[in-house]
């Protein structure tokens, strides 16, 4: 895919990686829809990215992945803003082991959501024009975790339903490209939230666990893992495919 001219909406791109992911696809030249709950941050970042890369590539819309109205209103809104969308990156994420089942409509339900109305405006064999749809998951998809058993399971849900979606879509003829982004740790705000009670819930007795896990794997850095975000998107072979991004291997992939 030439990302040059594309318009790509991110979830969750306030901050962090999906502020990062944003970023890199402005640097080749699309459009970007960002979306996130938190107004204030993605104002900010939307007026900073109107200054670096000029006033009129970035949107940024308020809304609640987890709410359906709001997230058909996204799409709608990016089409009429910016003519067409040819990327979806479902990014949006939390880690909350007490409000487990918000974990669980964040991560993996409202992933789900976008994607299906990513495939109502992407789908060649129903008139779109195709497009790519890149899922962020995790390490977590692949190793268990005591502190984090629901965020564990929401990474796992979201790499057998990217593979599966993907493999749908070959089937089908669709045209849209559907691939997973398997990061270990990244210096963001979520990992702050190994600190609080109030995310690990009963598991915070076990939060010095995760801590020398950070210890010995390393903190990646958000702009390593836009580096394999991009090459996701331009690489046109790739399908179903899994990239892991670590400190020790960079980027590979899982090979089933
Ligand atoms: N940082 C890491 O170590 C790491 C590693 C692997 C995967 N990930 C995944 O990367 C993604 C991005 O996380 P991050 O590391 O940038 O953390 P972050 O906390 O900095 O960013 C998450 C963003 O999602 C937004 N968000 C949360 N709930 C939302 C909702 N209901 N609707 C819309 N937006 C919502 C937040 O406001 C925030 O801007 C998540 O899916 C996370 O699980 C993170
Ligand atoms: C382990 C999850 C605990 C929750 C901590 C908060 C947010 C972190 C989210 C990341 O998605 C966790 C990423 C990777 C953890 C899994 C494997 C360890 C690293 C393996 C490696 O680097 O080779």
């Amino acid at each position: 895919m030439i990302l040059k001219n594309c318009v790509g909406l991110i979830t969750g791109a306030s901050q962090g990686l999906g502020k990062a992911f944003a970023e890199s696809l402005l640097k080749k030249g699309a459009q970007v829809v960002i979306c996130d709950i938190n107004q204030a941050q993605g104002e900010i970042t939307r007026a900073e990215f109107d200054l670096r890369y000029g006033p009129g590539r970035t949107a940024f819309i308020t809304c609640d992945v987890t709410s359906l109205p709001q997230l058909k209103d996204v799409f709608s809104q990016t089409v009429q803003t910016f003519g067409r969308l040819d990327v979806l990156c479902n990014n949006a994420g939390i880690n909350n082991e007490n409000s487990w089942e918000r974990t669980i409509s964040v991560n993996l339900v409202a992933l789900i959501q976008a994607s299906y109305l990513a495939l109502d405006h992407m789908r060649r064999d129903r008139g779109g024009k195709g497009g790519s749809i890149i899922n962020v998951a995790s390490m977590s998809g692949f190793v268990p975790a005591a502190h984090a058993p629901v965020y564990t399971a929401s990474k796992h849900g979201v790499l057998g339903f990217t593979r599966s979606l993907a493999e749908a879509s070959s089937l089908g003829n669709y045209g849209v490209r559907i691939n997973a982004l398997c990061p270990s740790f990244v210096n963001t705000e979520i990992l702050e939230t190994v600190n609080h009670e109030e995310n690990l819930g009963i598991f915070y007795q076990f939060k010095d666990n995760v801590k020398n896990l950070m210890q010995a794997f390393g903190v990646l850095e958000p702009s390593d893992v836009a580096n394999g975000f991009v090459q996701l998107l331009e690489d046109d072979n790739l399908n179903g495919a899994v990239m892991k991004i670590t400190t020790s291997k960079g980027i590979h992939f899982e090979n089933y």
